[in-house]
């Protein structure tokens, strides 16, 4: 897996996919998220991965620990780079979905790699206290879900730039950070609550960063993703 800056392809069919990838003559790290997966189904996977692309799948599975065993079982026969669950779903769905992953690899092909959200980019420490009832601080509860994650045997979360280097310096370098909520300067915020730019990412420890609106919503976004990727260091 490469560490290209992940750009969000949240489109919302093929056409406008290839619209936009066909402005880069490059191969990029991308995201398909719910809802290109759900109105293209995995033939968009096969057909951006042709292209030369590597994939985060980001489809956020949070189910019982048999139910998301079996999706993943099958999802890992689509040859993405990256997928990723709901670390709410406990240590035994985690497990599960570690279990699916590795069945469903092909003979001679490498696992997806498998992470955990923690908590979304968009939730505010009072709103997590309000709506979860969880009693920690919001660091608190990313550093908990991240402990959860790396004792299930996964390879990293989904956080903020906000908590990388704590988690970082809790579940050790190589345990991956992924982080969305990056915005270059002054850049609008959207619904993200907890944001950095893509240089505040690197210096604070994120080992991926997702960055989706501050290039598929600019008016080159070519640039702007020459930019991230300067300020990100690749
Ligand atoms: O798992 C994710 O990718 C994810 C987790 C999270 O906590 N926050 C978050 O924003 N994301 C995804 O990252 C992307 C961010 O998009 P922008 O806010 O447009 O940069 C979206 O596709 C989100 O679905």
């Amino acid at each position: 897996m490469s560490n290209k800056p992940i750009i969000a392809l949240d489109f919302p069919g093929e056409k406008e996919v290839f619209t936009f990838l066909n402005h880069f003559d490059e191969p990029l790290f991308v995201k398909i998220g719910m809802e290109l997966y759900y109105q293209e189904g995995p033939t968009i996977i096969e057909k951006v991965k042709e292209a030369g692309h590597e994939i985060f799948l980001d489809l956020k599975l949070h189910d019982i620990p048999n139910t998301v065993k079996s999706a993943m079982k099958r999802l890992a026969g689509l040859g993405v780079d990256l997928v990723n669950v709901h670390a709410a779903g406990g240590r035994a769905m985690m497990e599960g979905a570690l279990e699916g992953l590795e069945a469903g690899t092909p003979a001679g092909k490498t696992r997806p790699s498998l992470i955990a959200v923690t908590q979304l980019t968009s939730t505010t420490e009072e709103q997590m206290q309000l709506e979860q009832k969880i009693n920690l601080s919001l660091l608190g509860s990313v550093l908990h879900y991240a402990e959860l994650t790396k004792h299930a045997g996964l390879d990293g979360v989904v956080c903020s730039v906000h908590e990388a280097a704590a988690i970082r310096d809790l579940c050790g370098e190589s345990f991956l950070r992924v982080t969305p909520g990056i915005r270059l300067a002054g850049g609008e915020a959207h619904d993200q609550k907890r944001i950095a730019t893509p240089d505040g990412a690197k210096k604070d420890g994120s080992s991926l960063i997702v960055v989706g609106r501050a290039i598929t919503g600019a008016q080159d976004p070519v640039s702007a993703y020459r930019n991230v990727s300067k300020l990100w260091g690749e």
